[in-house]
């Protein structure tokens, strides 16, 4: 993938298997958010493919992605400010699941449940604070019933207690057999989820593996863990 003259990707070669829990990370600018596009059907990648349980999606729209089972949560949540949190979840249910009437209603109650929200199920999202907005982009991506769910730094700027939530409600969703693909700046949290670490740096991935081992390589260390605790 390109932008102009900056290649943003390259030669990425990245699989997630069924109900698999992979955590992505690097240094700003690495191009984990350009990939997430790219599995999304945001963008499009040049050249390149992406494959959906064995389908080439490559010119498959972002929409259609998803009603396919491929949900995400952006890393700025975007929710429809004048709805309240439960309109914002069935809009998600009813035109990312493709659920009708009383079945989006009930798989919006569910998932208000299963995130924490059900108590805020009448606010306007508009009013909502951090938490409860990051909150309710994971309930979206949740209602529309994903196989595998791309996440995007959804643990930045919460507390520990918060975070420590937020694990348990991802580690629910992997419970689930959905399968996760989650960037994350707080090491520490993913890897209470995770069980393989991709670090990327300047568009390429430079270690794939089990999070104990990448965290202990020395290019990792290099472009990513040593800047981070300087
Ligand atoms: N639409 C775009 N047009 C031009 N350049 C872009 C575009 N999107 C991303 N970039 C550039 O691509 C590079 C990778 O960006 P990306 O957001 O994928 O990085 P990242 O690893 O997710 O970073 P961060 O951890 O800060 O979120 C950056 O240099 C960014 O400025």
């Amino acid at each position: 993938m390109r932008f102009g003259d900056l290649q943003v990707l390259e030669r990425v070669d990245f699989a997630v298997q069924n109900g698999a829990a992979v955590g992505i990370v690097g240094p700003n600018g690495a191009g984990k958010t350009t990939l997430l596009n790219v599995l999304s059907g945001a963008i499009r990648p040049q050249p390149g493919t992406v494959s959906f349980q064995g389908r080439d999606v490559t010119r498959t729209r972002p929409d259609q992605r998803c009603r396919m089972g491929v949900g995400r949560a952006f890393q700025v949540p975007r929710p429809f400010g004048g709805m309240t949190v439960l309109e914002n979840v069935v809009v998600a249910a009813s035109y990312g699941g493709g659920l009708k009437g009383a079945r989006a209603h009930r798989r919006a109650a569910d998932v208000l449940d299963e995130c924490g929200l059900a108590e805020i199920a009448n606010r306007r999202a508009e009013s909502l604070g951090l938490l409860h907005r990051k909150r309710l982009e994971l309930a979206r991506c949740l209602a529309t019933g994903p196989k595998v769910v791309l996440l995007d730094e959804i643990g930045a700027g919460l507390t520990d207690a918060e975070a420590a939530d937020l694990v348990a409600a991802i580690r629910h969703i992997r419970s689930s057999g959905t399968a996760i693909v989650w960037i994350e700046h707080i090491v520490h949290i993913l890897v209470q989820v995770v069980d393989r670490l991709v670090c990327m740096d300047t568009g390429r991935v430079i270690a794939d593996g089990p999070p104990a081992e990448v965290l202990k390589d020395a290019v990792v260390i290099d472009a990513y863990l040593g800047k981070a605790a300087t």
